[in-house]
This record gives C-alpha cells, sequence and structure tokens, in this order.
C-alpha cells in the first residue's frame, strides 16, 4: 500500500484548471520532490495533499484513507513552509513545543519530546532563545522540529530554504538529508532548484503546466529523460538542443546524423528505441560534459569558436554562440587556456548523445 496515493486530482480556481488529472503513488519512507518552473503547480499539489485546498476533483489517500476531504489537522501530516511561522513571542523550547501543547500534553512529557527533536536538530543551546536571536537556518530548523514533534505520517516541505543565503541552503540540504536517514519518515518536498531536487530525492516529480512530466529517481531522469523538458530541467549548466537531420541507419541502427551547426557530417547516434523509425529533422541533446577539451585527435571532434567562458577552478564552462542566436555550453575539466574568439577543437562523446523530435518527444 502506498503511504500516499493522488487519484486523478484536478484543481481548478475560478474555472481555471491549474493541475489537470495528476495520479501518484509515494511509498513509505520515500523521499519525494516536486520541482518544476514557477506557476506549474508544485505548491498547489502539496496544498491540496496537506489540506490547506481543497481538491476540486480526485482522491486523495494517506495510508489506504481517503482523506480528500478530511480536516488538515486530522490528515497526520506536518508541514514546513518557506517563511518558518514561527511565534515571535515564545522561545525556540515554546515554539516546537507549541502542537503538543495544543494537544494536551503534559508539561514534562512536552520537555522531553522538545529535547529530542533538539538533539537531532542540534537546536539543545538555542532553546530559550525567541526566534529574532537565531539565524534563517536556525529558524528552519526549529519550524522542522515542530513538525518532528507530531510525528507525522508525512512531512511536507513548501521551498523551505529558498530564503537562505547559498551557503546556508548547501548546510541546510544535508541536515534535511540527515534528518530523512535519521527518521526514515516519508517526506514531500517543494522547491525549483534542480540541485536540491537531485541530492535530497528518492524520486523526483517533475512538473510543467500542471501535469507530471516524468516520475524516477534523480538519476535516471538524468541519464534516461522521456523528453526535452526533463532533459532540459535536469542537470546544471542544461542540456545543448541542436537542431539535426537523420540520414539514414548505421549497421548497429545508431542513426546517422548531420549537424551542420557543428560541421559533423555522419554523426552517429543511438536512439533510446534501437528499432524506431527515424527520419528528417530531430534535435540533438548534448550535455555540457560530452564535449572535452582532448581536441581534434578524439574520434569525434568539433570545432567551436568562444565567446565567453567562465571559469570556476575545477571546470571552464566555454559558451559558444549557435546560429539560432543561443548559446552552446562545453563544460571542459580544469582550466584550459582558451580566450574569446579562439576556435577551439572539442572531442564529443557520441556516446552519451541524445535525440528528440522537433516538438520534444524522446527518440
Ligand atoms: N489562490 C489562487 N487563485 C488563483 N490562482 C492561483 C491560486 N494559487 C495558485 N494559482 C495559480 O495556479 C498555478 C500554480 O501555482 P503554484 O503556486 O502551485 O505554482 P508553483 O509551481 O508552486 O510556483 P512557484 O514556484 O512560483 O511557487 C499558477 O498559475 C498560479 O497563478
Amino acid at each position: 500500500m502506498a503511504e500516499l496515493s493522488l487519484r486523478n486530482v484536478r484543481k481548478s480556481f475560478s474555472g481555471t484548471e491549474v493541475i489537470h488529472d495528476v495520479n501518484l503513488d509515494v511509498e513509505s519512507g520515500a523521499f519525494v520532490v516536486f520541482v518544476g518552473p514557477s506557476g506549474c503547480g508544485k505548491s498547489t499539489l502539496l496544498r491540496m495533499i496537506a489540506g490547506l485546498e481543497e481538491v476540486t476533483a480526485g482522491k486523495i489517500a494517506i495510508e489506504g484513507q481517503d482523506v480528500t476531504n478530511t480536516d488538515p489537522a486530522r490528515r497526520g501530516i506536518a508541514m514546513v513552509f518557506q517563511s518558518y511561522a514561527l511565534y515571535p513571542h515564545m522561545t525556540v523550547e515554546e515554539n516546537i513545543g507549541f502542537p503538543l501543547e495544543m494537544a494536551g500534553m503534559s508539561k514534562e512529557a512536552r520537555k522531553a519530546e522538545v529535547q529530542k527533536a533538539a538533539d537531532i536538530l542540534h537546536l539543545g543551546p538555542y532553546l530559550q532563545r525567541k526566534p529574532k536571536a537565531l539565524s534563517g537556518g536556525q529558524r528552519q530548523r526549529v519550524a522542522i522540529g515542530r513538525a518532528i514533534v507530531r510525528n507525522p505520517k508525512i512531512f511536507l516541505f513548501d521551498e523551505p530554504l529558498s530564503n537562505l543565503d547559498a551557503e546556508l541552503r548547501v548546510r541546510m540540504r544535508l541536515e534535511i538529508a540527515r534528518l530523512h536517514e535519521e527518521i526514515g519518515a516519508t517526506m514531500v518536498y517543494v522547491t525549483h532548484d534542480q540541485v536540491e531536487a537531485m541530492t535530497l530525492a528518492t524520486k523526483i516529480v517533475v512538473l510543467r503546466d500542471g501535469n507530471i512530466e516524468q516520475v524516477g529517481a534523480p538519476i535516471e531522469l538524468y541519464n534516461d529523460p522521456d523528453n526535452m523538458f526533463v532533459a532540459g530541467f535536469i542537470g546544471s549548466p542544461k542540456m545543448n538542443f541542436i537542431p539535426a537531420r537523420v540520414t539514414g541507419r548505421g549497421d548497429s541502427d545508431a542513426a546517422i546524423l548531420t549537424v551542420p551547426e557543428l560541421g559533423l557530417e555522419a554523426l552517429e547516434v543511438m536512439p533510446r528505441d534501437p528499432a524506431a523509425s527515424l527520419a528528417g529533422d530531430v534535435m540533438l541533446g548534448i550535455r555540457p560534459d560530452c564535449f572535452g577539451a582532448e581536441g581534434a585527435a578524439a574520434p569525434v571532434a568539433v570545432n567551436l569558436t568562444c565567446e565567453v567562458t567562465e571559469r570556476l577552478g575545477n571546470v571552464t564552462y566555454m559558451h559558444a554562440l549557435a546560429s539560432d542566436g543561443e548559446s552552446i555550453v562545453a563544460e571542459l575539466r580544469g582550466q584550459p587556456a582558451i580566450r574569446t574568439g579562439d576556435t577551439v577543437p572539442l572531442s564529443l562523446d557520441a556516446g552519451r548523445l541524445m535525440l528528440f523530435s522537433k516538438d520534444g518527444r524522446r527518440l
């Protein structure tokens, strides 16, 4: 039995449908991350699971029980918001213990539960402080502590790290991953940050315009995306998409392509389904790290003219202007001596290239 299941869930606001027929099963102990661009419906979906938003059609079940019309407080869920939602006049201890106080738990029992949560979250030294005397990361830990003491069946997180600076985000990301390992609870997490999704999720749900585009383990989505949207959304820097034309099939069922943009005449690329018929115009998907600085001696080599470089120390991103005005990004190891205007011979790892139809389906 799935811990959480959504069946044909739809949501309309004033007659406009923003979630279209979503079906999803979440197993017990999973860490599910909803990702997708702004406005795709991540928060609406999470709020419907929480019971903070009514479902227009369809059913939501938790541990097999239909909760579609159940009061939020009776669903066995706890939600952590981006804005922390702490009570400013209460200490950390009182904030964390508040749901237990509401439930009528005695002061001593409450103290013990709050201490347990504070130990998990390393909040012990701060229990007597008020929220205004805490950093953003500490405040978010208090909010998570308040969720933990309720011992929910499912934790729901709505962009919990977006108010934090970059360094703190990374630290809190690890804290949340550790928390999941430690308490093994089912978690559903919303973010628009694909790095957060990749590092936290056991299962990613990619949403677009109120529809699920693909569900899978992070590496599955990276290695085997169903379409150009998922391929472009998962992976950073994003996959390059370059027009190409199928001119025939090779011995091993590989498609033979001409790629004018890269000056390639007979590039062999394996389609996802070797038996599928392929012809005409397609899009070639190249992850930036499929390029290498090995240059002209490689089995497949291309020349790109450097427009600008971004040097991060361990890697260099070389941007080359493509004829459609977009740039082609190559991720090169180390610090190659490339300058703007240089024409650079790059190797291309043809074994990792992907094919898509013009309308974005994986081929
Ligand atoms: N209360 C509301 N009334 C009307 N439309 C709404 C309401 N809440 C959300 N929407 C619309 O529903 C769609 C989905 O919004 P939602 O907030 O779920 O997206 P999101 O993926 O969480 O976006 P973001 O990453 O920007 O938070 C959007 O088009 C939004 O404008």
